[in-house]
């Protein structure tokens, strides 16, 4: 079983990914996150936050890979849950730069075709997409909370344009394909709330397709 952890910046991906991680008979990939701010000894995600005209690209051909790079892992145990995919990096990340007006055309095509090749030709099995449910405000005041460096330039529209992307996609279904059923658990509550969601909720994303 495949399953994706999907949901805004600060939304609570990693600590859902966490709390899961403690059962057994589970594979956890977190996103490649230091990766992105770290190939050889460059900083791609600052650089795209400081001037995402000029870096989008960059930072999205690398995300893109290092997705793809996790998809294509062998399967170690029954249930793998991944923070995120190649699908969101693309149909949120890169929609969004270039939707706004910061990612150029040409770099927009480029990307697009790469995308597209990939999911063509490589197999990207997913059973279920957990979708983490916020609001752009709780975002904000967690991003707020963890403080990463180069997210410090982070604006609350930025988040609202990403959840209104995100509603659009796996909601509404109005922008593009979802390639798999989506369990929507809201994530606006307190830790132990949530907690007790993902409890409750067990069976249902572990035993996806069953
Ligand atoms: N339910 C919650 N209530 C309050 N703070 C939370 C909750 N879930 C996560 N956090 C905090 O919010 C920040 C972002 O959470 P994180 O799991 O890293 O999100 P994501 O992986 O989606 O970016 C972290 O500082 C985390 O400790
Ligand atoms: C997938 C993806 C992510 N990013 C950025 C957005 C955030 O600043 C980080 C990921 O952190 P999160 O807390 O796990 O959401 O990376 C991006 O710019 N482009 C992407 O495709």
């Amino acid at each position: 079983k495949q399953i994706w952890i999907e949901g805004n910046i600060a939304s609570g991906k990693t600590t859902c990914l966490e709390y899961f991680s403690k059962t057994s008979d589970i594979e956890v990939l977190t996103e490649p996150v230091s990766k992105w701010r770290n190939v050889q000894g460059c900083n791609p995600l600052g650089l795209m936050y400081q001037d995402p005209s000029r870096w989008g690209l960059t930072l999205q051909t690398y995300v893109q890979l290092t997705m793809l790079d996790r998809h294509v892992l062998p399967m170690s145990t029954p249930v793998r849950m991944m923070e995120r995919s190649i699908y969101s990096a693309k149909y949120i990340f890169a929609e969004n730069l270039y939707k706004s007006g910061k990612m150029p055309e040409v770099d927009f095509a480029v990307l697009s075709e790469w995308f597209e090749w990939i999911i063509k030709n490589i197999a990207i099995p997913v059973d279920l997409i957990v979708y983490l449910q916020t609001s752009p405000q709780t975002c904000y005041e967690r991003l707020k909370q963890r403080c990463r460096e180069e997210e410090k330039v982070i604006p609350l529209e930025y988040l609202e344009s990403i959840h209104n992307l995100y509603e659009d996609w796996l909601i509404h279904h109005k922008s593009f394909e979802v390639p798999a059923p989506v369990l929507v658990i809201p994530a606006d509550h307190d830790l132990k709330k949530m907690l007790h969601q993902y409890e409750e909720n067990r069976e249902k994303i572990l035993m996806a397709h069953c």
